[in-house]
């Protein structure tokens, strides 16, 4: 079964709180939302694996911490993906990025595709889906199997807020995909939006409505 890690670090909490304010504006919805996504993935990267190296210091020679094999990748699921992009590469400024492009039907609420792109190696990568939103669990299961399909092992997902009934779903789907979640609210209202969520993460980050 899959680690659920849901974020307690006060700063992040804190910053959930400003941004499921509806009168926060696109430009500190879009600068808030980037900043959770670098702390998130501060701890989402706790446990990536360190091999000792030997380096020269100005002063001697010194047994010092190198990451460990696999290289990393962040694959945002379009549109409201995009907005945690920057705020992890801030602080893991070699990973390649992937982009899947899906957009929930707002009346089936299923997801449709309509873009993959994906770095060459993505196959040896640890990969970390992003996207602020887990509702029904229809996008990211979709986007996961479509890193699946092209080979990819190494999966974790990213979601600021999640629903309860999209967990259940990623872990009947992918039971081998670890969660890093920042908030997991009660539940999804009957338009399947998240309760009491912060409304269309896309929309709020691109200003589209
Ligand atoms: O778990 P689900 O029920 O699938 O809902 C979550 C999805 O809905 C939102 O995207 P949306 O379809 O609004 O596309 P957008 O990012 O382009 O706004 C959100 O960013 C997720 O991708
Ligand atoms: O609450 C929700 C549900 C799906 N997508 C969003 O952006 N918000
Ligand atoms: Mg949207």
């Amino acid at each position: 079964m899959s680690k659920v890690k849901v974020m307690d670090h006060p700063l992040i909490q804190h910053k959930i709180g400003v941004i499921r304010r509806k009168d926060t504006c696109s430009k500190d919805f879009r600068t808030i939302i980037s900043e959770i996504a670098m702390l998130m993935c501060y701890e989402a990267t706790r446990e990536l694996k360190l091999t000792d190296i030997e380096i020269e210091t100005p002063i001697c020679t010194a047994t010092v911490k190198e990451l460990q094999g696999k290289k990393l990748a962040v694959v945002p699921i379009l549109r409201a993906g995009l907005g945690m992009v920057d705020g992890m590469l801030s602080i893991i400024p070699s990973a390649k990025i992937g982009h899947i492009g899906l957009y929930r039907d707002p009346k089936t609420l299923e997801p449709v595709e309509y873009y993959c792109k994906l770095p060459a190696d993505s196959e040896e990568r640890e990969v970390f889906v992003v996207d602020p939103m887990l509702a029904t669990g229809g996008s990211a299961t979709a986007a996961i199997q479509m890193l699946k399909d092209k080979g990819v092992k190494h999966i974790h997902f990213m979601c600021i807020i999640a629903a309860p009934e999209g967990v259940k779903k990623m872990q009947e789907c992918h039971p081998d995909v670890d969660m890093y979640i920042g908030a997991l609210d009660e539940q999804l209202n009957s338009h399947g939006y998240i309760v009491p969520g912060l409304g269309d993460a896309g929309d709020r980050i691109f200003g589209t409505k």
